[in-house]
């Protein structure tokens, strides 16, 4: 009877495969495709989580700063990020952001200016993005998934300024993990009263009206216009934090 192991797998009879695991590894160059497939992304994906825990396991205490990416440079919402930045590294935080052009570029501006660490976690996109040149530790990812995993992970807490779509991905992402206790103790503040208020009085007037939201909710949700405010929420939750 025919019979062989491919790996851990039996095969006997007419199942047996012809040549060997490491015959095909090196006997041929083979065809591209296989590298489209799920089971190859699957590694892929593993690789950028491996990569990014691997770059900012040491970090220390750490605030992601989101916001959008389209802000123009005389926008006054760009040197309020930029004193974020500049703040919380004055402050010992490293500041974790998109690692692209508008409110995030500020912010990486303002932490590296200051001498602190200014991190980027890029995204693949279908238009060139890249790293801003105020990024001192990057690291590009394909998933979002992945570099989403990083923002939570390593950053204490969210300071977000005003943004579009992608921005209120990053927000109601940590609101989620919050009112869900996948993460604690994390500040989230909005800067930017005027940008936000019409999405909180929605929120009351129509989420918590319904039931489909709770008050504690809202709360969780710090709005100002004061990025002292905003640094000073950090420093406060990074106290208590290390009192427990
Ligand atoms: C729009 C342009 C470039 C976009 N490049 C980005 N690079 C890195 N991260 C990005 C980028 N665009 C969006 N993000 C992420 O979403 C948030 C901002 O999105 P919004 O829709 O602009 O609010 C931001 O916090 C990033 O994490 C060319 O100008």
């Amino acid at each position: 009877m025919r019979s062989k192991f491919k790996g851990p797998i039996l095969q006997r009879r007419n199942q047996v495969d012809p040549g060997t695991t490491d015959q095909r590894l090196l006997d041929s160059r083979g065809e591209g495709n296989w590298v489209h497939t799920d089971p190859w992304r699957v590694l892929r994906m593993q690789a950028e989580l491996v990569e990014g825990f691997g770059a900012l396991a040491e970090l220390g205490p750490a605030i992601a700063v989101f916001g959008s990416a389209r802000l123009a440079a005389d926008n006054p919402w760009r040197a309020a990020a930029e004193t974020v930045g500049r703040r919380l590294a004055e402050e010992g935080f490293a500041v974790i952001t998109g690692g692209g052009p508008g409110a995030m570029e500020s912010a990486n501006k303002g932490a590296s200016e200051a001498g602190g660490v200014s991190v980027g976690l890029g995204i693949e996109l279908p238009w060139e993005s890249g790293l801003n040149e105020w990024v001192d530790v990057g690291v590009n990812f394909r998933y979002f998934f992945a570099r989403k995993t990083m923002f939570v992970k390593y950053a204490q807490g969210f300071v977000v300024f005003p943004g579009g779509v992608g921005t209120l991905d990053e927000l109601f992402e940590a609101l989620t993990l919050v009112q869900t206790e996948k993460i604690t103790d994390f500040p989230i503040v909005l800067v930017g009263a005027s940008y936000w208020r019409g999405l909180l009085d929605w929120m009351r007037g129509t989420q918590l009206a319904a039931g489909t939201i709770s008050e504690v909710d809202l709360d969780r949700l710090i709005l100002t216009d004061d990025v002292e405010e905003a640094v000073a929420r950090m420093i406060t939750a990074r106290e208590e934090g290390s009192h427990r």
